[in-house]
């Protein structure tokens, strides 16, 4: 999938991708630049959980999920989310299948390794590549919400829309994973003034975590990274999905965002 790269577009930021951003994913669509996007939509799941009166709460950056809010989860992220953003990508000329993980097997997931504390939220085991290589070649752009599904068939699980995009980019093999969020990259306050980083290391991100100055929710984002320059993908770039021709320049001109690179 040399012509492919994996996007990954954060709750927080949806909403206020202006419509260049999609004009730009056009463009590159037009010269065989294939997206595969991986979204989230963490806000709209706590608006919608807030107005049914189910509780959630967070552990460590994810959602403890029981069945209850596994539906509200599969609701927004599968249906109200998934389907905005093929509607946007459509209006923009371009061409957009939207799918959950749980379709087609795209996702398997086994349970994460403290279920016992965070519920039915699952890691990784499998990606359906072949379905998204399918989909790529009729010409349409995937649109994956981190919903998976046990190898069995049985059981659905939240996943956590970084933790997934990493996991589809390694299964992929794509080269570059581009995360569009709302900082412009991974921020360092040095000589008392806040700045963006224009590359960083896996074992800068470590010192960064340990010391503070990753927090959050870039915490997954940094942790997804890592793990999946381990294999095939070469970089992964944290943009602002506000900034002009955002992705362009990330894959072609450089000089934007924050590069995770292996050394
Ligand atoms: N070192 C850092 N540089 C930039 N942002 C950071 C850093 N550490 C933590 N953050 C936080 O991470 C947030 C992005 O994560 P999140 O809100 O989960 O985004 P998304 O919805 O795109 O997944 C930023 O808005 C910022 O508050
Ligand atoms: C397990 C877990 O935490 N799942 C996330 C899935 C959505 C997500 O990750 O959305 P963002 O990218 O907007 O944060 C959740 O329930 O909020």
């Amino acid at each position: 999938m040399s012509n492919c790269f994996v996007m990954k577009c954060g709750g927080s930021t949806l909403a206020a991708l202006p419509e260049l951003f999609f004009d730009d994913l056009k463009r590159l669509q037009a010269e065989g630049i294939i997206p595969v996007i991986v979204h989230g939509g963490g806000p709209a799941i706590s608006d919608t959980l807030g107005k049914l009166g189910i509780e959630s709460e967070f552990v460590n950056g994810l959602r403890k999920t029981n069945e209850a809010v596994l539906d509200v989860v599969e609701m927004v992220l599968a249906g109200q989310i998934n389907k905005e953003i093929v509607r946007k990508i459509q209006l923009s000329g371009a061409k957009a299948l939207g799918l959950s993980g749980v379709d087609g097997h795209l996702i398997e997931a086994a349970p994460v390794a403290n279920a016992h504390e965070i519920g039915l939220v699952g890691d990784v085991t499998q990606v359906n590549a072949e379905l998204v290589q399918g989909i790529v070649a009729m010409g349409y752009i995937p649109v994956i919400a981190p919903v998976g599904i046990g190898a069995d068939g049985g059981q659905r699980y939240n996943i956590n829309a970084d933790t997934a995009a990493g996991a589809v980019a390694s299964h992929l093999g794509v080269e570059r994973m581009i995360v569009v969020t709302d900082v412009p990259g991974i921020m360092k306050t040095v000589d008392g003034e806040k700045r963006v980083l224009p590359s960083v290391t896996v074992r800068e991100i470590d010192e960064m975590i340990a010391s503070g100055e990753i927090y959050g929710g870039m915490i997954p984002k940094v942790r997804a990274a890592v793990q999946c320059i381990q294999g095939k993908v070469r970089e992964v770039v944290i943009v602002n999905g506000a900034e002009p021709e955002v992705l362009s320049r990330a894959l072609k001109d450089g000089g934007i965002g924050t590069r995770i690179v292996k050394e």
